[in-house]
């Protein structure tokens, strides 16, 4: 596998690849679905466990549904099903037995796909685009257009190491500031890219897209976030032939996403994999009324014991208190970390690996950073302020974000609430609408949920 830069091109990325988040973090702050998607990359090394079936919709329902087991099963060419190897698949995702035969199959298929960050959707689309280039042929014939280039460079980087066997194969990346001249063709036969680069590439014919036999649309959730991006993705597939199979990926399907879907991928099979609910049945809630963050402080340092069993993460509504919260912590002798938007998404992805591999015990955060992060062997959350919304409501969604990852596959979780004085009708709220009992805590009764913690 060989890979192509062009001049220049690493200053830019790195120039460009941490970009502050400009954001405040704020309640009702959206969060960059760019920097998320591109956090959980850089945090995951393993595939997301997700029991739920998987549905396929066939384009034509009379042609017999295949689903694979195995990676041989796909006939693979060998240096291809090696390098699928050394990455450390051993079969198949969840995802993956049902697309890969749709991706693999002659005559070519047209597909949309859709299942959460983790389950393998990237690993897939490599293997299909590696798969499917003539060596030989020393023109593009896979393009593969992802949001920004911090992604596309990702999944560059597993079509590299899925490739590593295949020295014919070569690999380009159309981004930002890796400028060619027109009149240039390029020979590589993958090209991955930003949508505004692959564009002109093809205009400009160092790309020609009448010989693109495969078009790879990546996260198309997060691609229609971006202005601009919905519209040139749309002009590249216009100039593709109608014979080119066309694959879309997206984490979400909202009603946006999909007309999208249907606008690049004509008469498509459909694969969808349900996120696996957060449920709150293994969770037991608690409550500690407190009248300031003083005592949401002076409660947390009671309650540290419990906090260091195993591991815990600690929700505050700003990045101010989070702030506050984790330099008093660590005055008073506490190891903690903090995962705040001010960082780079470089530097929260190595706060959250530390914390994952154990190196810290205690994760102060506030909602906007800590989306997606999944660490299985949180057992305690501590909403050191209750999620509300803008108009002060409960924000019952959230909260099931929040304390929805202890207690996960099987194992016992527990969510402290610290609740201000005024706030209580938000804890009877959150009752409601889950139909699920928070206990009341105080300092009283603090022995007993320490026995039951331990
Ligand atoms: N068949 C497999 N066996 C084992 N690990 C796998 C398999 N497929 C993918 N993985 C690994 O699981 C993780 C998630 O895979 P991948 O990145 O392809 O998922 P994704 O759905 O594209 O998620 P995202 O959109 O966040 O990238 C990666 O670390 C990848 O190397």
């Amino acid at each position: 596998m060989n890979v192509n830069l062009y001049d220049g091109a690493f200053t830019v990325l790195c120039a460009g690849n941490l970009v502050k988040s400009q954001e405040s973090e704020d309640a009702g702050t959206k969060p960059d679905l760019a920097q998320q998607s591109l956090l959980n990359k850089l945090i995951r090394r393993t595939l997301v466990e997700n029991r739920n079936q998987v549905v396929v919709l066939q384009a034509d329902p009379t042609s017999p549904l295949y689903s694979v087991k195995s990676f041989e099963e796909l006939r693979l060419k060998p240096d291809l099903l090696r390098g699928v190897y050394q990455m450390g698949f051993n079969r198949p995702s969840k995802i993956q037995e049902s697309a890969l035969p749709m991706m693999l199959a002659e005559p070519p298929q047209n597909l949309i796909a859709q299942s959460q960050s983790g389950t393998g959707k990237t690993a897939a689309f490599s293997l299909a685009m590696l798969s499917h280039v003539n060596p030989e042929n020393k023109w593009p014939q896979c393009l593969c257009v992802a949001p920004t280039y911090e992604l596309a460079l990702q999944i560059g980087q597993v079509i590299e190491q899925m490739g590593k066997f295949c020295p014919d194969v070569k690999l380009a990346y159309g981004i930002r500031g890796n400028g060619l001249q027109r009149g240039i063709s390029l020979q590589e036969q993958i090209v991955v890219g930003t949508p505004g680069t692959l564009l002109d590439w093809t205009r400009f014919k160092i790309i020609d897209p009448k010989k693109i036999t495969l078009f790879v649309l990546d996260e198309a959730d997060v691609m229609i976030a971006t202005q601009g991006h919905r519209d040139q993705s749309i002009r590249i597939q216009r100039q593709l032939l109608k014979t080119c199979q066309m694959l879309l990926f997206s984490a979400t399907f909202e009603d946006s996403v999909w007309r999208f879907a249907e606008v690049v991928v004509p008469d498509p099979n459909i694969i969808r994999l349900k996120r696996e609910e957060e449920t709150l049945n293994t969770i037991k809630q608690f409550y500690m009324v407190c009248r300031n963050k003083e005592e949401k402080f002076e409660a947390i340092s009671n309650l540290y014991g419990c906090l260091t069993i195993a591991q815990a993460m600690i929700f505050c509504q700003t990045r101010k208190i989070a702030a506050w919260l984790c330099t008093a912590l660590v005055n008073e002798g506490h190891q903690v970390a903090l995962l705040s938007g001010e960082l780079t998404v470089e530097q929260r992805a190595a706060i959250i690996n530390r914390f994952k591999s154990g190196l810290e015990k205690v994760l102060v955060t506030t909602n906007v950073c800590s989306r997606g992060i999944d660490v299985a062997q949180i057992s305690l959350v501590v909403n050191f302020d209750l999620p509300v919304d803008i108009d002060g409501n409960a924000d019952s969604e959230t909260y099931l974000h929040r304390i929805g990852r202890t207690g996960r596959f099987g194992k016992r979780g527990f969510a402290v609430n610290l609740v201000d004085s005024g706030l209580l009708t938000i804890i009877q709220e959150i009752e409601t609408h889950f139909g699920r009992k928070i206990t009341k805590l105080d300092s009283e009764n603090l022995g007993e949920f320490e026995e039951l913690y331990h």
